[in-house]
């Protein structure tokens, strides 16, 4: 018999998402599971949980939040090289790793795959020492002025419409700086704006910014939007985003690595997954960890 544990942040989502937390548990205690649930308290709660089942021997552990509590779960599951898989059920503002690996809010659907045992192995990044699913994103953070942009990914989902792109544009250019990086041996220096090292290639909500990602593959994609000086050719990017073109551009540098290395003169925050993972200079790389995720794609 084996044993769940979920583990869901009370402040995310309606109540229609919380009704479905307690469907999806009353569904999973007919099937014959044991389970225990548990509310977060605030940060790291959701990591420190997700330790404890660990040490608990539980079998499988349900994140039920956004990227945020999925991020905490994940870091922790790396940390003791946890053999636990993971459901996702997506009740957050983004739920951008969710909606990559085809999971809705229906507890109907996450009950069946858990009850089919149907999961597959996904890379996990790593930058310095926080691990990642969906993205590392760097950038002068501290300067960009809206109250929105929190963090780098909600800058780079506005890029995914033109009309929030362009708003976005006077932030971006007055925040670019000297990015050197380092891969397959080779150093490159380049005057940039943002950079993001993608594992999968959806990105607030939008699915093309890394359109050769994939979850699976051993790599992740990194993508450096370097300085062209000139705000047409800015904007004219920022449409071609819109199709997945924009790796072709020349002020775009994209490759696929298991490693590299950022570092800058200035101060660049970096975010992993939405969250603060510290500040250049800082090492991305695929890490030996695997997580075992439910999920219906094959990719
Ligand atoms: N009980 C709690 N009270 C307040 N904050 C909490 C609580 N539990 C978790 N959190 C915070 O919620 C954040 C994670 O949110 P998550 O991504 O799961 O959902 P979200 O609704 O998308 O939230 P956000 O809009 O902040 O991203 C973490 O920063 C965590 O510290």
């Amino acid at each position: 018999m084996e044993k769940i544990k979920i583990i869901y942040n009370p402040t995310s989502g309606s109540q229609s998402n919380k009704r479905a937390i307690e469907t999806m548990s009353n569904d999973l205690l007919n099937e014959g599971y044991i389970l225990k649930r548990t509310a977060t308290t605030g940060k790291d709660s959701a990591f420190n949980e997700t330790l404890k089942a660990s040490e608990e021997g539980f079998d499988i552990v349900i994140a039920c939040g956004g990227d945020g509590t999925v991020n905490e779960v994940i870091n922790a599951l790396a940390k003791v090289n946890s053999t636990m898989k993971l459901g996702v059920f997506p009740i957050g503002t983004v739920n951008d790793f969710a909606s990559y690996i085809e999971i809705t809010d229906s507890p109907k659907e996450l009950v069946e795959l858990i009850v089919k045992g149907t999961t597959k192995k996904i890379d996990v990044g790593l930058a310095g020492e926080k691990y990642f699913v969906n993205v590392a994103a760097g950038g002068k953070l501290a300067d960009v002025g809206h109250e929105t942009d929190k963090n780098l990914k909600a800058i780079f989902g506005r890029l995914a419409y033109v009309a929030e792109g362009i708003k976005v544009i006077p932030d971006i250019i007055a925040n670019d700086f000297r990015l050197k990086y380092k891969f397959d041996g080779e150093t490159y220096e380049d005057d940039v704006y943002l950079f993001l090292v993608a594992n999968s290639s959806s990105i607030g909500g939008f699915k093309n910014l890394a359109p050769d990602a994939s979850i699976s593959d051993g790599f992740l994609d990194v993508l450096i939007i370097k300085n062209p000086n000139k705000l047409v050719d800015l904007a004219q990017l920022f449409i071609q985003v819109l199709s997945g073109e924009h790796v072709k551009n020349e002020d775009v540098t994209y490759f696929q690595t298991k490693e590299v290395e950022f570092e800058s003169a200035s101060p660049i925050t970096i975010d992993v997954d939405g969250e603060y993972a510290g500040e250049l200079p800082m090492k991305i790389k695929v890490s030996d960890y695997r997580v075992n995720v439910f999920t219906n794609i094959k990719e």
